[in-house]
């Protein structure tokens, strides 16, 4: 097995790309070839490589788990749960986060240039799925001499991943960590990511997905496709906690009449318009529709049969689920059919529901009580 060096041992993330040769065979029969994978590095491989934890990253995250941003200059997107003294530490453990295969931070996807004929793949990249990022990943492992995880975390299209390692690489998983996830998207979620294909692609500029070469993008129809799904990753209670029906900006009348319009009056549309400008300057539309129609054909029981506990039978591995109440898209009741799926075959499974009134995205905010988890689980396993 070649096997990439590691001379220099970071807590602050290295920033490294892979050039595969592949070919990664497909779930759609097609091949890939070469992949690129970009990704980063936390703390030191120990000598039995037995410390290497790979953290999986969820639709529109990245490689950049715990360190700052390249675009946006903010905080690694799991700083709080991947850090020194954290339960994923590298002073213990060496991190492994790539950019899954579909994305647009390096790794290859529609964006990325196609090496037989100099221009970006575009809407002529493969069709992809979730167990295609996986096998990906365990290329870029093999190319690290990894041979075993001892866990593979991830939560929301990130847990998906996580939770597909052990039916793919039973051998390969000691401890899995699902987050805020599901082993199936269910129809309403479908129902979101189609709003959001459908935006896109109405764009003008979208132009087939050929619309690299003269900088002018499908950004009204990325903007408008991040609001639809940015609402599905919050919740009510928490959006009324933070704007309630409060309005922003709006001149006071001398006459105390009020004044309506279709600029955004409401605090919340303010915040959702912020949401979608912002995404659009970090993150490419063809990638979008990609990665959401991965995740929308991410069923793991299909896979086997129509039984998820069939899915489990060769897995040795521990699982962590967890939830939280307020999460409406991939809600409490998903996890437990996991959990019940990984009890009937015999596994060793915990979880826990946790409180949030922020929804989906709860899994990316200050949550103590998920990192209490975390940490028991891994030290559980003795890493
Ligand atoms: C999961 C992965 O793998 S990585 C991908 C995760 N990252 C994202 O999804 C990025 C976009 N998502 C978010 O920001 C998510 O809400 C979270 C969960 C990640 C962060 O949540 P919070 O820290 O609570 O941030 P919040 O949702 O309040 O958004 C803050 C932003 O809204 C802006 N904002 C807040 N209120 C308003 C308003 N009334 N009008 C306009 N903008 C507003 C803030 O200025 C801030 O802008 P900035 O991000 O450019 O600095
Ligand atoms: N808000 C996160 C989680 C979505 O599941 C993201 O954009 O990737």
């Amino acid at each position: 097995m070649a096997s990439a060096s590691f001379p220099d041992d970071t807590r602050f993330g290295l920033r490294r790309q892979a050039r595969l040769p592949g070919p990664l065979r497909l779930d759609s029969g097609a091949a890939l070839g070469p992949v690129d994978i970009a990704y980063e590095t936390y703390g030191r491989m120990n000598a039995d490589r037995s410390n290497v934890i790979l953290i999986c990253h969820a639709l529109t995250g990245d490689q950049y788990v715990a360190s700052d941003h390249p675009v946006t200059g903010k905080p690694g997107w799991w700083w709080r749960l991947v850090g020194e003294g954290k339960p994923v530490d590298p002073a213990r453990h060496f991190i492994v986060c790539a950019n899954v295969i579909g994305s647009c931070m390096g790794s290859s996807g529609p964006a990325s240039l196609d090496p037989a004929t100099g221009d970006p793949h575009a809407m002529r990249f493969p069709v992809i799925t979730i167990a295609d990022m996986v096998r990906a990943q365990a290329m870029l492992l093999d190319h690290l001499g990894v041979d075993r995880l001892h866990a593979v975390i991830g939560g929301s299209m990130g847990g998906m991943q996580a939770l597909i390692w052990p039916t793919l690489y039973p051998e390969r998983v000691k401890s899995c960590v699902v987050i805020a996830s599901t082993a199936r998207h269910s129809a309403q979620n479908i129902a979101f990511h189609e709003v959001g294909r459908q935006a896109i692609m109405a764009d003008p500029n979208w132009r087939g997905g050929d619309y690299y070469a003269d900088g002018a993008i499908p950004s009204a129809g990325l903007a408008v496709a991040r609001m639809a799904a940015h609402i599905t990753y919050l919740s009510e209670a928490g959006l009324t906690e933070k704007f309630g029906r409060r309005l922003q900006g709006r001149p006071e009348n001398p006459n105390g009449s009020k004044t309506f319009g279709f600029d955004a009056d409401f605090q919340v549309e303010s915040y959702l318009r912020h949401q979608g400008l912002s995404f659009v300057e970090r993150f490419d539309a063809n990638s979008y529709l990609y990665i959401t129609r991965a995740m929308d054909y991410y069923d793991i029981a299909e896979d086997h049969g129509g039984s998820l506990a069939k899915a489990f039978t060769a897995s040795r591995a521990r699982f962590c689920l967890v939830s939280f109440d307020t999460d409406w898209l991939y809600p409490t009741a998903e996890s437990r059919l996991i959990v019940h799926a990984l009890n009937a075959g015999g596994a060793q499974a915990s979880f826990v529901e946790l409180s949030s009134p922020f929804g989906h995205d709860a899994f990316l905010l200050e949550c103590p009580e998920l990192n209490r988890v975390v940490d028991g689980f891994l030290k559980g396993g003795r890493a």
